[in-house]
């Protein structure tokens, strides 16, 4: 489904991607791994249309999405969080998850003032794909509350329900347990597996180890933007490189 060839952005003189190729097949959850400053977030900004790449070429479905701004790739079908939470704090959580399905909407300013009809079939069928995108990640309930009220992991899974609400195929997660407790975390598992069941193919970054193990059929890891290793949960925690590139950062902090 995604397809990152011989990607390599640089930022001045920094190289914070190199050359880093990785596949994400459709139906499956692929994590992306590394230190901190491995570049991981560069990769998803380059994948989204935030940046783009100096070389290389990253292809959705068999398409380039280079040159593409930022919206029509989520038209296309690809929707993502962030590692800061970035809501509409001080709209309703419904508000929030609406505004997901703008994309998707065909009605201009002119139909807007009119009121037409296709206008209110189009605003009926996005209050459906909302309530139903709150359901799935937990929400329903809360649809009344302002979203800056809501629980730390709550609003990370209101983001993820505004993901959802742009219809995606794959949904990219930007550390989606950041800040959450052990028992939001677990809920978090079972709803990545929950999503990767109804059909979403999802790529992950994720600093909890033991989540990405759970979740990830295949994991790429990055250091100083280079890949460095990728494979299965099991050959990931027996790679040698990968375990220095951990084991560095712990020395470091000591
Ligand atoms: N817009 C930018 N301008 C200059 N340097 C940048 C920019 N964005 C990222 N970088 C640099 O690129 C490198 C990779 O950053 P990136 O945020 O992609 O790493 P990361 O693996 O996501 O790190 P973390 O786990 O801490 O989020 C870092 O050295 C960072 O300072």
């Amino acid at each position: 489904m995604l397809q990152l060839t011989s990607v390599t952005k640089t930022f001045g003189g920094l190289t914070a991607v190199n050359d880093v190729s990785l596949h994400v097949p459709e139906g499956e959850i692929v994590g992306l791994i590394g230190p901190n400053g491995a570049g991981k977030t560069t990769v998803f900004n380059l994948i989204t249309g935030i940046y783009q790449p100096d070389n290389g070429d990253i292809l959705f479905n068999g398409k380039s999405v280079l040159g593409k701004y930022t919206h029509d790739i989520v038209s296309l079908g690809i929707a993502r969080t962030f590692q800061t939470i970035r809501l509409f704090h001080d709209l309703t959580v419904l508000e929030n998850v609406l505004s997901g399905c703008h994309c998707r909407m065909k009605s201009g300013v002119l139909t807007g003032m009119l009121q037409t009809k296709a206008l209110r079939e189009e605003e009926r069928k996005a209050m459906i794909w909302s309530l139903k995108a709150l359901k799935t990640v937990g929400l329903s309930g809360k649809e009344t509350l302002i979203a800056k009220n809501l629980a730390y992991g709550n609003q990370r899974l209101l983001e993820i329900a505004r993901a959802l609400a742009t219809q995606p195929r794959l949904l990219i997660l930007d550390e989606p347990a950041g800040g959450m407790n052990e028992q939001e975390t677990q809920q978090l598992v079972k709803l990545i597996m929950q999503l990767q069941s109804q059909g979403y193919t999802i790529l992950l970054i994720e600093h909890d180890m033991s989540l990405v193990m759970k979740v990830c059929k295949h994991i790429v890891v990055l250091e100083y933007g280079a890949k460095i290793a990728e494979g299965s949960p099991e050959q990931i925690k027996q790679n040698p490189k990968v375990i220095e590139a951990y084991l560095g950062i712990e020395e470091e902090e000591e």
